[in-house]
């Protein structure tokens, strides 16, 4: 996979180089303005210890005098003057620390919410839904997303992490031009590399800490996973019913084992040994320095003042020997979140393509013939071919229903029918048109799915239906035709709040629906999208969830209101497709059968029997009752519900 990391055969320098660049061009999601506030304000919190020490030695330098009486009262004064700019510059840094979290955060807020939609526009419109299925392509994505929960820093984070070293290296420069000044440009050249090197060599060890972190990608999204389940309410009836604490308890922990290990293990290589390489060399460096001070302070060469000045220079370069809260782990973590959304994105340009193809306008419409010529597809190389050679065209205004075994390759068809996937061999065109060359979203908008687990967003009704063409959002009247014709009427007039009630009952005042309601909510949004343009009406297993009359009920409305309408249906059931205009049975990659109910029962293949076993066993359950019908009626493959 592609990655934006550098290059790890690159020097050292040359990856900190740019790693940092790419931390810096995360500020251009923040305002200018804020930047520049935020830089201003570093710097002053930079400076104000360096004010602080020159005010505190002046008044440490005059205290012999005014003991003395020398200089009389104004010597008095100049001390309380010192004192003063001392206490100024302390307590004004003081109070300028809640404004740098301020700013930080606004900076956080504002880069965040720029990668944030870079997420969203690349995990729901320009990954191809091929990559999201591909184990490596789901790390990354995982890692993207948990780098924005806040649970680890976030790329806000990071920017806001590198402003914050504006302050720490204020103060850096600032204290050796002091030791310059009083020890000469020698010692100050001392402090001001010991500093560099401690910094440099501590974060070279962070950085390979991060880049071990950074393959534990998989193991760590398997973790959150089991964490998420595990502390979810997801799981809550069967976790009971089943007893499944123990083991996930268990299993919990072979998986936080097996993530954490290897990271305690690379800490300890990489953190402890440096980290006393770098004390030992830091105490060199200062040592030094401070022996220069001591020499020059002993022999009468130093003022008190300069004595003082330098005593507390020297001491500001010996602090970059610890790691920086403000910005360490901020820049480590919030960068790695935004690599893996680098690569995402980097994936989703090389597979997707979808800036390639182009919007036909009206030149090549679904209402027009739909055929699949020789259609090959397989999900990876290597993997068996689930259509193979498959040949089949969708007559315009007609409807077509699919049946077939279980993974005889019903879904995939609509995969592909709907874009989310391209044939391995073969084409599908609309109109004689490749639909290869369309891009994604122009043909989305000509069409109207409702998927076997389609969304149940916890939103309200009305949400729930207009989201079959968000464009529409807040338009009641194409709201209210959808509702009628889909027959919800009565299920939202049940509601507490009508279509603005919340479809989830985690939600005050909200409520859950039926598997069978939901599916007339669905049916409502594909019904508003077909009534607002898209021309193809796809329909993946819509009614699993019905009783078998509110299913014939469902379809005998469903085609007659789609008259004229092109539709595939997918469906288990007999009952529900013997009305559409052809029914395909696919079996071995290919149709294997093809005509109207009555021309597939005179040729007596598998549909006639299968269909015939299904009606069997829907006489027979229809005597023991309605209440128990639904539950034993077969699939079309015979098996039980
Ligand atoms: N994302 C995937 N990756 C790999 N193989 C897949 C994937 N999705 C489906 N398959 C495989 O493709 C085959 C066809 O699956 P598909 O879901 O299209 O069948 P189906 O006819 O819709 O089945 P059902 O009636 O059970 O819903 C199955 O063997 C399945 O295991």
């Amino acid at each position: 996979m592609p990655s934006t990391t550098p290059d790890p055969g690159a020097g050292p320098l040359r990856r900190r180089a740019v790693r940092w660049l790419a931390t810096v061009r995360l500020l251009r999601y923040a305002h200018p303005g804020l930047i520049v506030g935020t830089g201003v304000l570093h710097l002053a919190v930079g400076l104000l210890p360096i004010a602080f020490i020159l005010a505190t030695s002046t008044l440490i330098s005059r205290i012999p005098d005014a003991m003395s009486g020398f200089g009389g009262h104004g010597g008095i004064g100049r001390i309380g003057l010192a004192l003063m700019l001392a206490v100024a510059a302390f307590v004004l840094q003081q109070l300028l620390v809640p404004f740098q979290s301020v700013l930080a955060e606004l900076v956080v807020r504002q880069v965040d919410g720029a990668c944030i939609v870079r997420l969203m526009a690349c995990a729901l419109r320009d990954l191809p839904v091929a990559e999201l299925e591909r184990q490596e392509v789901l790390d990354v994505l995982s890692d993207a997303r948990n780098g924005f929960e806040r649970v680890v820093p976030t790329p806000g984070d990071a920017a806001a992490g590198t402003l914050a070293l504006i302050a720490r290296y204020t103060q850096l420069v600032g204290a050796a031009v002091m030791v310059s000044v009083v020890l000469g440009p020698g010692t100050g050249v001392l402090v001001a590399v010991t500093a560099l090197v401690i910094r440099f060599g501590q974060r070279g060890s962070l950085s390979r800490f991060g880049a071990v972190r950074a393959t534990l990608a998989g193991p760590r999204r398997r973790l959150s996973y089991l964490r998420r389940t595990a502390t979810g309410t997801g799981l809550a009836k069967e976790a009971r019913v089943l007893g499944l604490v123990p083991w996930l308890r268990q299993r919990h922990g072979r998986e936080a084992r097996g993530y954490l290990e290897p990271l305690w293990a690379t800490r300890r290589r990489l953190l402890f040994w440096p980290f006393v390489a770098l004390a030992v060399f830091g105490l060199l460096g200062g040592g030094a320095a401070l022996s220069a001070l001591a020499e020059d302070g002993t022999d009468g060469s130093l003022t008190l003042l300069q004595l003082s000045v330098a005593l507390q220079a020297v001491l500001i370069p010996m602090r970059f020997g610890v790691y920086f809260p403000e910005s360490d782990m901020q820049t480590l973590y919030g960068l790695a979140a935004h690599d893996a959304l680098t690569r995402l994105e980097q994936v989703a340009a090389d597979g997707g393509g979808h800036d390639r193809q182009h919007d036909p306008g009206h030149g090549s419409d679904p209402a027009e013939a739909i055929r699949f010529e020789s259609v090959g597809f397989r999900y990876h190389d290597g993997a068996p071919a689930v259509l193979d050679g498959l040949d089949l065209e969708l007559a315009p205004g007609t409807s077509t229903a699919i049946v077939g075994l279980n993974g005889a390759g019903k879904t995939t068809l609509v995969k592909l029918l709907t874009k989310l996937h391209e044939p391995t061999s073969g084409r599908i065109t609309a109109g004689g048109a490749d639909i290869a060359g369309i891009s994604p979203s122009a043909w989305h908008r000509r069409i109207a799915v409702i998927f076997q687990d389609f969304t149940r967003f916890h939103l309200t009704a009305a949400e729930n239906i207009w989201l079959g063409r968000p464009d529409l959002l807040g338009d009641r009247h194409a709201l209210d035709t959808a509702v009628r014709r889909a027959g919800a009427l009565e299920i939202v007039e049940g509601l507490p709040h009508g279509v603005d009630t919340v479809l989830s009952a985690e939600y005050e005042g909200g409520t859950d629906l039926s598997g069978g309601q939901w599916q007339r909510i669905a049916l409502a949004r594909a019904l508003l999208a077909l009534e607002c343009g898209a021309s193809l009406l796809v329909l993946d297993e819509p009614t699993a969830q019905l009783d078998v009359r509110a299913e014939a009920a469902f379809f005998e409305r469903f085609l007659d209101m789609t008259k004229g309408v092109t539709s595939v249906i997918i469906s288990h059931r007999f009952s529900s497709v013997r009305r559409a205009d052809r029914i395909v049975v696919l079996a071995d990659g290919r149709v294997a059968e093809s005509g109207t109910h009555e021309q597939l029962m005179e040729l007596r293949g598998s549909y006639a029997e299968l269909f015939r076993i299904q009606a069997e066993r829907f006489t027979s359950d229809e005597a023991a009752g309605p209440s128990t019908t639904e539950r034993l009626l077969p699939r079309i493959d015979g098996a039980p519900r």
